[in-house]
């Protein structure tokens, strides 16, 4: 076996590796960067820019079904195979930023094994030890799949095989309401294939009921069936007609798509050798992202909490710091936002309504304004829509908007979080006229207007002063 030294060894090339990677070499670090699989991880092969290539072609399809602004709809010819050769073409143009040739590029060591722990300080991978004097695991998670019985013995996919169908299926049954089962429930509605999502709780539960309720009705309008509170308890069939049994009845479809969840990918590591300790839900880290062997951080989907990209790559500008130049970090979770992005988008960013009135009880105020008041969204035919801003002591500390264009929205409100600005910062914005991103600023405005206009020491200040004025 070749014996390899360097200052630190990476273990996962998705989301977080490589940014870590980019990031350590070019600070000057020797690093070894370990990947069993594909470049790029989850995000760029089977996740975020496959779901978002085909949810956009899925937009073009309904834009043309349902017309607007005066021009009528017309029925647009879906090729489903083309549809997934713009997901392959979106994949392929990506690809060469995460390649092993641009991270050689730029000095990083990159081996293609999987690999693992074979003591506190040294991992094996593809016929190397590699002893660095850190670690990170960043292997990601994969799906996780429910003991349901009979499932195993059903054809399924998951978002690993999704996007390697090239015919349209007659009817999507898609077992969960998360994120994953709603956007690919609309791109597949807005394909021309039936959908049914069968969800054990609510539909897109993590989320403001009252802001997730928007998007789910856009979707039941659409003609996603969607069946909540069931659970499956058996499942049947053979390819081309699998059978979900439910208290509600059988239903039948022609492919079904498991989108339960993801758990963290642990199991090829041997994280015992090395004296990791990890549970379920992922490596255990504290606030600053270290594990119980000193040595090893884990970062993005296998530390468990958010699974995100931008939390990936959030984790690897956090452990960057203790990495290389020794100096204290935390990772914080109050100012990420996240988004689903179903049409219109759901992006929320802290606590929701419900969540921060148990927090803070009477202190809370929340400000609101709807995408109807909004001139941009009339003119454009887009007004379902609602942002909601929850404020302690004149600071937002929650954001939830449902509406068009809701993902690049809440990015204000990132950065007002980030940085613990004030309701009056985004009320001092002056905003273009006519954009969506009048909301924000319209929000705040409901925050003040009590304030200003139903005050009367304001009024009294005012009347005084016309009687002054010359
Ligand atoms: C369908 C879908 C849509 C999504 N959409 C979004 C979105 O729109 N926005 C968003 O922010 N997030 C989205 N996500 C989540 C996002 O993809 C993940 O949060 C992100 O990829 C996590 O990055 P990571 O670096 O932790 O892991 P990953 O990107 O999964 O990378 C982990 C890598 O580690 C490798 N690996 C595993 N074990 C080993 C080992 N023992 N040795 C060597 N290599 C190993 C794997 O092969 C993989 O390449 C989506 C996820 C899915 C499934
Ligand atoms: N736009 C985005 O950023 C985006 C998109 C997709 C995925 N993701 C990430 O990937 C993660 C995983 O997504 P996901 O949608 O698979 O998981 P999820 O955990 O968010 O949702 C899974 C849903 O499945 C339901 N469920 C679980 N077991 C069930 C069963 N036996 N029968 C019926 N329903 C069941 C749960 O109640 C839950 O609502 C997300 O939490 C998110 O972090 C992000």
């Amino acid at each position: 076996m070749a014996r390899i030294r360097t200052d630190l060894c990476i273990l996962g090339a998705g989301s977080g590796g490589l940014s870590l990677a980019a990031g350590a070499v070019q600070m000057g670090a020797r690093v070894v960067l370990v990947e069993g699989h594909r470049m790029g991880g989850d995000c760029l092969n089977y996740g975020c820019v496959p779901s978002k290539a085909l949810l956009a072609a899925a937009k073009q399809a309904q834009s043309m079904r349902q017309g607007g602004c005066g021009i009528p709809g017309v029925a647009p010819q879906i090729d489903y195979a083309a549809a997934m050769a713009h997901v392959q073409a979106t994949i392929a143009t990506i690809e060469p930023h995460d390649s092993v040739e641009r991270f050689e590029g730029l000095g990083v060591r990159v081996i293609p094994a999987w690999g693992r722990f074979l003591n506190e300080g040294e991992v094996e991978a593809g016929g190397h030890i590699i002893r660095a004097r850190r670690f990170v695991i960043a292997t990601g998670a994969r799906p996780s799949i429910p003991p349901i019985p009979g499932l195993d013995k059903v054809p399924y996919l998951t978002n690993e095989t999704l996007f390697d169908l090239r015919e349209r299926p007659g009817h999507l049954l898609i077992l969960g309401g998360g994120p994953i089962g709603m956007e690919m429930a609309q791109a597949h509605r807005r394909l021309g294939a039936e959908v049914t999502v069968i969800e054990a709780e609510r539909a897109l539960n993590r989320e403001d009921p009252e802001l997730a309720a928007i998007v789910l009705d856009r979707l039941r309008a659409e003609g996603v069936r969607l069946i909540e509170g069931t659970r499956a308890e058996r499942i049947s069939g053979q390819p081309g007609a699998v059978t979900v049994e439910t208290a509600r009845g059988p239903l039948t479809g022609t492919h079904l798509l498991v989108a339960t969840g993801r758990l963290p990918a642990l199991d090829r590591l041997d994280l015992a050798a090395a004296g990791i300790e990890a549970t379920q839900a992922g490596v255990s880290v504290g606030p600053d992202l270290r594990s119980s062997n000193r040595r090893v951080y884990a970062i993005g989907d296998a530390a468990g909490g958010m699974q995100f990209t931008h939390v990936a790559g959030y984790h690897a500008g956090v452990v960057i710091r203790p990495i290389l130049l020794g100096l204290p970090a935390r990772a914080g979770t109050a100012h990420i936002p996240q988004v689903t992005y179903t049409d219109p988008e759901l992006a929320r960013i802290g606590p929701t309504e419900a969540e921060a009135r148990a927090t803070h009880g009477p202190r809370l105020e929340i400000a609101r304004f709807a995408f109807s008041g909004n001139d941009r969204a009339i003119a454009t035919g887009r007004t379902e829509g609602l942002i909601k801003v929850m404020v302690l002591r004149g600071r937002p500390i929650g954001v939830s908007i449902a509406g068009e264009g809701a993902g690049d929205l809440i990015g204000l409100w990132a950065f007002a979080l980030a940085n613990g600005l004030k309701m009056a910062d985004i009320a001092k914005m002056v905003a273009p006229y006519p954009t969506l991103g009048e909301v924000s600023k319209r929000a705040a405005g409901a925050y003040f207007s009590p304030r200003l206009f139903e005050n009367p020491w304001v009024k009294r200040a005012v009347r005084i002063t016309q009687r002054l004025l010359p």
